[in-house]
């Protein structure tokens, strides 16, 4: 097992720190007739005017976060719908700037999300070398451990299907498939939104025991997931959000069990798991592969 705190003073080792985050979203468009030449010509002479009078939303959706996450943590997050936790991890990793405050990160920290989408034209086989290469990964070693990805994946368990084109896939099999690349690498730092929650429960398993190995080799892992069960046995620590606020960080049991109380039951009875649709993902969800 690596190290996990520092050799001289015997510290546990920061990976990320927030200090004060705030993420703030600005939709346009959100006023009649905006789109047209003349709407934004007047925008632009009516500069002193707010965002929202000139059609520009502003969505507060994080709100003076801060923690600390150490080497070899495990850290769920949790927060009922919409309460900020896709988009923090965007901002951990680096994909969405920060209005106030600071993220300071140690390492490369990579986000693993079902929403993260592989080449739908190409076979199975080619985005798990694409996707290797963008996670930095050598050509010699994506041939190693090729077989391990697939296997891993569970892909090929009902046929052939590595070699046909993605779009060929169930949104499970491919959101399998993306998490097997991201999980052949190891990570300093390693986002997970939801996965878990996406295939069947013999690859929950599967995935679950790879989050585990991560933690042992050092990297620090943060899991997104509405299932409380897959926190429990994955994570060691919770942040809960709601609203965008943290309203708690904590050992997992005292922070799920307020949680808990919090939603009226467990969450998992609230928000059933997606189950994976038998069709391939719509066009146009071609998004950065995970690094
Ligand atoms: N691209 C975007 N543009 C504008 N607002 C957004 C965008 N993405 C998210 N939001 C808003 O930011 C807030 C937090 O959303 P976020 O997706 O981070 O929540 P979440 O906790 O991950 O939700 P869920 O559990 O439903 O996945 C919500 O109010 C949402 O409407």
């Amino acid at each position: 097992m690596a190290d996990t705190t520092d050799k001289r003073t015997g510290e546990k080792l920061p990976t990320v720190i927030a200090d004060g985050v705030d993420i703030v979203y600005r939709v346009n468009g959100t006023g009649g007739g905006r789109g047209s030449a003349t709407a934004a010509l007047n925008r632009i002479l009516r500069r002193k005017h707010t965002e929202t009078a000139s059609g520009v939303r502003r969505v507060h959706a994080v709100r003076n976060v801060s923690f600390v996450a150490y080497r070899g943590e495990a850290i769920g997050l949790i927060g009922t719908n919409g309460s900020g936790k896709s988009t923090l991890l965007k901002a951990v990793a680096g994909l969405l700037p920060v209005e106030n405050g600071r993220i300071y990160t140690d390492g490369q920290p990579s986000l693993l999300g079902v929403n993260a989408a592989l080449m739908r034209d190409l076979t199975g086989e080619r985005n798990v070398h694409l996707g290797g290469l963008a996670m930095g990964m050598s050509r010699e070693e994506i041939r190693e451990r090729y077989e391990d990805i697939v296997d891993f994946s569970g892909i090929n368990e009902k046929g052939d299907f590595i070699t046909l084109p993605m779009r060929t896939y169930s949104s499970g099999m491919a959101a399998r498939l993306r998490f097997s690349i991201a999980a052949a690498k190891d990570h300093d730092v390693l986002l997970v939104d939801e996965a878990l929650a996406t295939g069947d429960r013999s690859f929950q398993k599967r995935s679950e025991a790879r989050i585990r190995e991560l933690r042992k080799r050092a990297g620090t892992v943060f899991l997104v997931s509405h299932n409380n069960k897959s926190i429990r046995d994955t994570c060691d620590r919770v942040l809960w959000l709601e609203r965008g606020e943290l309203r708690m960080d904590g050992p997992t049991d005292e922070v799920l069990k307020e949680y808990e109380a919090f939603t009226g039951g467990t969450e998992k009875a609230r928000k059933p798991e997606p189950k994976p649709k038998p069709r391939a993902e719509p066009e146009g969800a071609r998004v950065p592969l995970p690094s």
